[in-house]
Parts: C-alpha cells; structure tokens; sequence
C-alpha cells in the first residue's frame, strides 16, 4: 500500500501526468502513470485510457492512455469517516449577493420562456497546506458511494473530486446512464420528503436522456425514481438502460452536457452559462473516467466452451462519470466547484443555501 502512493508521489514531484481512482462501493484503488508529459487528446472516442473531458465541448478533451496502470486495496479509516461530516461554510456576502443575483437573472430567463431549466454555478477559493494524495486518501475515507479521484498533468493542473453522478457505463453494446437532480440536506435517521420543484427538475433530465438515446439505443429502459445519498445530501435518481445501436462518441455527444449540469434547451442553456456565470467552468461539469478498458470475463469450462475458446471472453468497457463536487488546486489553495438547477419554482435564497451544502462535500476535507 505504501508503496502505491509512494510511487504516485514520486510521480508527482517529477511532475509527470497520473490519475488515480476508486470506483463506487469497490476497495479497489487504481492508478494510471504517463511516462512523459505530452498532452493526449481524444479524437473519436475509439481509444483507450482515462478521459479528463470539460464542460465546453469546443474545448479539448484530454486521455491518459492506460500503459502503465497500478491496483492497490484501500481500507477506509474509520475514525476520517466518521469525524468528518460536520457542515463547513466558506462564503463571503459578496459571494451570496453575486450566487443570488445570478439565480434572479436565470428566473427571470424562465419566466420569459427562454429557458426551462438552467444550472448556475460558483466557485469557492480556501487555502490549505495539505498534500493533494493526502486530501485524495481522506476522499476515500469519507465518500465510499462516490467515484472519488485526483487527477493530474503539468499542462492542464490538479483536480479532485468525489462524484455522486455516473455519465455513461457502457460493457460492449449494453449501457447505462442516470438521471440525477435535486437536492436535500441528509438528516440523522431521516428520509428526506421531497416537493414538486425537485421532482420536475429531476423528471427534466430524465426526459433529456430518453429523447436523446431513443434512435441511438434500443431496448431502452428507465427505473422508478429513487432517493440516493451522497454524503450529507440527498439527491434523486432514475436509471436508464439500453444497447447501444450507435458509437460512444455519438452518444456522449448526445447526452453531454445533460439538464443535470446545463439546462434546456441545451444550448440556449450553455449559451446563458457561459454569458452569465462570469467565469470558466473549466473541467466542472464535464465528464472523466475509463474510457474502453479491456475486462476479462471467465466462463464456466464446458467441453463446448473449451472448443471454440469462449471460456475467456474480453469486453469492451467504459466508466465514465460526471465531474461534480470536485476542487481545483491552484498555486493560492483550492478552488471548489459548486451549483444547482434553476427552474421556475426555484427561491433565490435557498439556492444559495443548497450552494453552500453542496460545497461541503470538499470543503470539509479540505478544511477539516
Ligand atoms: C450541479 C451540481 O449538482 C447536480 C447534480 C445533482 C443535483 C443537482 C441539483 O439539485 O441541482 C445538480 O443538478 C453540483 O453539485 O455542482
């Protein structure tokens, strides 16, 4: 174990491109080391590697293809888990006043019928002095439901983050991808109730995606809405499934970005954000993860199976999720990403609030 980190620190310090990840529910740590520093990009999403895709689909998406890849198992440790869930708040008024006159600006959009939902979001700057594997292996310790990472390269700088939302798992043909939307405060032993508001947001993206896959994906389905937690919140989920009549490029092209991150329209919505936000979202809200990882899968050994060779079987497989509740890490400290869905039915006021839990997730690692 020791030596998994070792190795990525003294990649680190040869200042040297890396990723490294768990999955969600998995003990499972993996790492993905480049060799040297060039930048690769994804070109047509035919190959293999970790993709660092961002917001604006004008700009490049970057792969760190998978040559040199290191698995280590990591147990949380307790006493991180536990001790680190007290609420943290980093924000100025001028920083309410700006988040909230932001939101009014997108109301107003919506009651003019511009829009039907748009996702607004800010940036919160905090100092820290500690080491970015450190603030990685307390992500771990404290979110085991997320798709947790620290992501690296000279060009580009530093992410972190501990996602809630899957964009595209894909095992050959067969796919999967959420519906994720509307948030909660999670409270001790409660369920959370949820209003009309967060429904219809939610319901939004999931009418999105199906509209967006139904002549790319056949055998399309879409579960019953459900409560999941992501750390101290609340959020609601559908997921939907199908096989894949199209490439992963066409589909990712569809869905990114879906209403869960931008609006709708889509690009009226985009067109608002980057108009309005007053800033660059840079890799916030874009996707990242496996992109077609070769996966083994061993086969009962029939005399039939041993025949024709079909015992091993390879597949073809993508993990990719959406880039939420994540940092930046700057010369000057740490920069957090955070929004939320604006529709018709949204309070100015409690959108600012539901800004500032959702910081949370990173800021009580970070300022812990
Ligand atoms: C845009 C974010 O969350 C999205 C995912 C879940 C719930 C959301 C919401 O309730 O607004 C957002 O759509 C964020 O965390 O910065």
């Amino acid at each position: 174990m020791k030596h998994f980190f070792e190795q990525l620190q003294t990649q680190l310090d040869l200042t040297k491109p890396f990723v490294v990840y768990r999955k969600p529910k998995e003990t499972k740590v993996n790492a993905i080391l480049q060799a040297d520093a060039v930048l690769h990009y994804v070109k047509d999403y035919q190959e293999s590697g970790f993709v660092f895709a961002p917001f604006n689909s004008k700009d490049a998406s970057i792969l760190i293809p998978n040559t040199t890849v290191l698995t280590t198992t990591y147990t949380s440790e307790e006493q991180n888990a536990s001790s680190s869930l007290d609420s943290v708040v980093a924000s100025t008024v001028t920083a309410k006043e700006n988040h909230i006159n932001l939101v009014k600006k997108g109301i107003a959009a919506i009651i003019k019928a511009q829009l039907q939902k748009v996702v607004l979001s800010r940036t919160i700057e905090v100092a820290t002095a500690k080491a970015p594997l450190d603030l990685f292996k307390q992500l771990l310790d404290v979110y085991d439901t997320a798709f947790c990472y620290l992501w690296y390269h000279p060009k580009v700088g530093m992410w972190l983050g501990a996602t809630p939302e899957v964009l595209l798992k894909t095992e050959n043909q067969r796919l999967e991808t959420s519906s994720l939307a509307g948030t909660q405060v999670y409270k001790e032993g409660q369920e959370p109730i949820w209003g009309e508001k967060e429904y219809n947001e939610q319901d939004v993206v999931t009418l999105f995606i199906k509209k967006e896959l139904e002549d790319k994906v056949t055998n399309l389905k879409v579960t019953n809405v459900e409560s999941v937690r992501a750390g101290k919140l609340w959020h609601l989920r559908t997921k939907i499934t199908g096989v894949m009549q199209n490439n992963l490029k066409d589909i990712l092209v569809a869905l990114h970005p879906t209403p869960a991150t931008c609006g709708l329209p889509k690009q009226t919505a985009k067109e608002f954000i980057l108009a309005n936000e007053n800033y660059n979202r840079s890799y916030y809200t874009g996707f990242l993860g496996e992109l077609n990882f070769s996966k083994e899968l061993h086969r009962a050994k029939t005399r039939r199976n041993i025949e024709n060779r079909a015992y091993t079987a390879i597949k073809k497989v993508s993990n990719i999720y959406v880039n939420l509740r994540c940092a930046e890490v700057t010369n000057t400290g740490i920069k957090v990403y955070v929004g939320g869905g604006i529709t018709k039915g949204s309070n100015p006021e409690k959108e600012w609030e539901e800004t500032v839990a959702k910081s949370g997730t990173m800021l009580r690692i970070i300022l812990k």
